[in-house]
């Protein structure tokens, strides 16, 4: 199944991040390139025109966060959304964070 049809899985700790070579074999499955951060968390910036065009792709992140009950970071700027998702409960990454990567990717921008 692709991470585009799976659903995130509530998280409040218990299950081991994910590390190494789990995360190439993730990774490989996004469509984009997101940097991978201290093997800890998933970045990717992402650019718009102004600020209203970046405002609206962040309510579509926002969205999808909402609908998977899993949330991460976003930073607007004019012209830039900065997106930083790792699995606050295990402080690592787990695979609601490729989850949500995938839908992100999906989303016009
Ligand atoms: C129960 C529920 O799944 C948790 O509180 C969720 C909410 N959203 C979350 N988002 C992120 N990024 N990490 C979490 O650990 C997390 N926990």
């Amino acid at each position: 199944m692709s991470l585009t049809e799976m659903k995130c899985v509530p998280c409040e700790g218990g299950v081991p991040t994910i590390k190494g070579r789990q995360i190439e074999n993730y990774t490989c499955q996004l469509k984009s390139k997101w940097q991978v951060v201290d093997e800890k968390m998933l970045r990717r910036e992402f650019s718009f025109e102004n600020f209203k065009a970046a405002m609206g792709f962040a309510n579509k992140v926002g969205d999808i966060a909402e609908e998977e009950g899993h949330h991460p970071d976003l930073h607007i700027f004019y012209g830039k959304v900065v997106v930083e998702l790792w699995t606050h409960a295990i402080d690592g990454l787990s695979e609601n964070d490729f989850i949500v990567a995938a839908k992100i990717d999906d989303v016009p921008s």
